[in-house]
């Protein structure tokens, strides 16, 4: 017979700590740590577990004794359902606080580090409409909210557009408006949803891998260029161009009307083919005098001020006086090997998506650029002697990979070529101070400053600056 579990409830605990994966953390009697989901520091609240594990546990709370006055009033009708912006109950600069805490934490307790003082975080302007990309998904399964389900109103628990509810594969919160784009792209998608539904074209049913309408991606851009891309699952001419061509007349300011057929398990675009329907297949980002070419594949900062502020950290940490070879590895559409090249003898960046690496072969060319060349390939495999005995030994290096971090072959391989600098810059600190770790023998930390790029949320970007202890010369 299967064991039942035991929920346990605790009463009056503290919220005294957020940080990791956005959860906030109080403290159990017997001092295990209680990560929550739905509180803020300086709470005081009653418990019930939902998970427990030899030194924590996992619970929600209940009821609420005192509220914290780190709080604020949400400002989107869907918080606490949609999961996307789990700290806007939380002050901005409180945000910042546990933000900054989290990078020295990890920098700290992953990295075993011996850290310079820690640059204050450098905050977002913008706290909310800050994001250039949205992607939404079509289910014929809608989740509905307690609100929705007590209303009055008569409200269908089929097709929605929207969020996935977490934990939920399958269940789509439908979103009225969504705070992190700004408008057009809440008008987008409520006539994309409407106009599907009123002419009955089929929303995805994830169980059994069917309907017409799978994803829709929003971009928008300073220059108030808009790419939208829609993405099929069934491929049936007749209903796509009647939905594309009702997006493409309603809102004759998008400059860039893209779709997709996808009929395989994922809804991954990466390996499938984007068929443009009107308009261009790129919308141009603005930077410092620099345009940049950004297609539906490739890789752009989602806030793109604080990508401004990013890149010139970045800039400062590396300090080039022009005589320099520097390596961008994981280079998207070359943004920042573009943004440094003037400073630099030569930039040399790497890229997996070839589509990108396009992109950013074009975008020198536009920009004027005549110092800085593009390769494409899986960084863990072009990243090589070969590579290096071809391009060059770099002085200066700067990485910008994704969540996971490097591959430890890349960084054996920074440390092999040992550049005099390394900046590296990262959207999750946890897997950065692991890779840095690997590296402290070789180098030491000697800047760090946390960018806010992603206000609500508990992600953090942050750049470091490595310098190499010992001449090489020394080291042979
Ligand atoms: C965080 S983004 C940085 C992009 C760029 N530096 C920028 O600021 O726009 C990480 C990039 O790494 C690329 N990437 C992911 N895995 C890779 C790999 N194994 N090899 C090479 N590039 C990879 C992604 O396609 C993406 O463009």
């Amino acid at each position: 017979m299967r064991k039942k579990k035991r929920r346990q409830v605790f009463e009056n605990v503290e919220v005294i700590d957020a940080g990791a994966k956005g959860k906030t953390v109080g403290k159990a009697p017997d001092g295990r740590v209680i990560f929550l989901t739905n509180t803020v520091p300086g709470d005081v609240v009653d418990v019930q577990t939902t998970k427990k594990r030899k030194a924590y546990f996992e619970g929600v709370a209940t009821h609420f004794h005192s509220l914290s006055q780190k709080r604020v009033e949400p400002e989107c009708q869907h918080f606490g359902v949609c999961g996307g912006c789990k700290w806007q109950d939380m002050g901005y600069e409180h945000q910042l606080f546990y933000k900054q805490k989290e990078v020295e934490n990890n920098l700290r307790r992953i990295g075993h580090l011996e850290l310079p003082e820690i640059s204050p975080i450098i905050g977002s302007e913008k706290q909310y409409f800050y994001r250039n990309k949205m992607e939404f998904s079509f289910s014929d399964s809608r989740w509905l909210t307690l609100d929705e389900i007590r209303s009055s109103e008569e409200i269908t628990d089929k097709d929605a557009l929207g969020f996935h509810i977490p934990g939920m594969w399958d269940k789509i919160l439908d979103i009225k408006k969504c705070h992190l784009q700004e408008d057009p792209s809440n008008a987008i998608r409520l006539e994309t949803r409407n106009f599907a539904i009123n002419n009955e074209l089929s929303f995805f049913n994830p169980r059994h891998q069917r309907g017409l309408l799978r994803t829709l991606m929003i971009r928008t851009a300073s220059t108030g260029e808009i790419m939208v891309l829609v993405q099929f699952f069934e491929d049936d001419a007749t209903k796509r161009d009647l939905l594309l061509n009702h997006i493409r007349d309603t809102f004759p300011e998008i400059t860039s009307l893209l779709y997709v057929v996808n009929s395989k398990g994922n809804d991954t675009i990466y390996d499938q083919e984007v068929v443009c329907h009107g308009g261009r297949d790129h919308i141009f980002e603005e930077m410092e005098g620099l345009r940049f070419k950004i297609t539906a594949k490739s890789f752009y900062q989602t806030n793109s001020d604080q990508a401004y502020t990013l890149y010139k950290v970045a800039r400062d940490f590396a300090e080039l006086n022009g005589d320099e070879l520097v390596y961008d590895l994981y280079t998207g559409t070359g943004t920042i090997a573009q943004f440094v090249a003037k400073n630099a003898k030569k930039v040399v960046g790497i890229e997996s998506v070839p589509e990108a690496i396009a992109d950013a072969k074009a975008n020198a060319k536009n920009n004027g650029i005549t110092n800085a060349e593009f390769f494409v390939g899986d960084m863990k495999n072009i990243f090589n002697a070969d590579f290096i005995q071809a391009n060059g030994r770099p002085d200066v290096l700067i990485t910008d990979p994704p969540r996971e971090g490097m591959h430890k072959n890349v960084v054996r391989q920074i440390l092999d070529i040992a550049p005099k600098k390394v900046v590296y810059m990262s959207c999750n600190s946890a897997t950065q101070a692991r890779d840095l770790e690997l590296m402290k023998a070789l180098y030491s930390v000697t800047k760090v400053q946390p960018v806010d790029m992603f206000p609500q949320t508990h992600h953090v970007e942050n750049v470091v600056l490595l310098e190499r202890k010992t001449s090489l010369n020394a080291q042979a």
